[in-house]
């Protein structure tokens, strides 16, 4: 079954909606710039909604360490998400600090971007493959731009891994179907305004990503 991960979740209706629609991964971002950004005590209040559930993702660009450390402080994460311009020793570094499995964000627009994977393979344990930022854009992220999805196609990836960038309840099946792709994120697709959650968009999406 497909993966999905919900991600950029920062209201209680969007988190229900996530759990209710049985989404595998919810992303906290940790990114203050972001209109999706949560404090530690915010991300702790919602994840605490609900016992157990999909993995708590948190999200981070370029952290220092101290931050990791304020949100592990505040609520558990099941894995890391890197979407920065952190390199494999940056990430292998999280890693071994942080006793957590990490999922390392690559920006990929033709196949020469494909050629960083070897590099960070022994490094993360997961990685999701976005579009890389558009001209303009300020996030690094959750700019609602896809890739090529054939790009991936029938590529031997050496992690895990999740396709992003762009994907809506419209597009993921055929976005699943061109790229091969073992799971799915999404953001602004699932949103009623930037930064906010629609609930039946959530819903939507997990059920046509799921669709044989
Ligand atoms: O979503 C953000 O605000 C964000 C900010 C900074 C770095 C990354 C960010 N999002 C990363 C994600 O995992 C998004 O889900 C992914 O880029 C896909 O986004 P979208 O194209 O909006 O579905």
């Amino acid at each position: 079954m497909t993966l999905v991960k919900i991600c950029g979740v920062s209201d209680p209706a969007g988190f229900d909606a996530a759990l209710a629609a049985g989404a595998d991964m919810l992303g906290f971002v940790f990114y203050p710039p972001s209109p999706r950004a949560l404090t530690p005590a915010a991300a702790a209040a919602l994840s605490s909604r609900a016992e157990g559930g999909p993995l708590r993702v948190g999200l981070f660009v370029d952290p220092e360490d101290a931050l990791i450390e304020a949100v592990l402080a505040a609520l558990p994460l099941g894995l890391i998400q890197l979407h920065g311009a952190e390199d494999p020793a940056r990430c292998a570094a999280i890693r071994a600090r942080f006793g957590l499995p990490v999922m390392k964000a690559l920006g990929i627009a033709e196949p020469a971007d494909l050629m960083a994977l070897a590099d960070y393979a022994p490094a993360v344990d997961r990685f999701l493959l976005d579009a890389k930022p558009p001209p303009g854009a300020t996030l690094p992220g959750g700019n609602a731009a896809a890739f090529d999805w054939r790009l991936t196609a029938g590529r031997a990836i050496p992690r895990p891994w999740l396709l992003a960038g762009g994907l809506t309840p419209d597009t993921v099946a055929e976005a699943i179907r061109q790229s091969g792709a073992p799971g799915v994120d999404v953001s602004s697709g699932v949103e009623r305004a930037r930064g906010v959650k629609d609930p039946a968009r959530i819903a939507a999406f997990v059920a046509a990503a799921r669709l044989p």
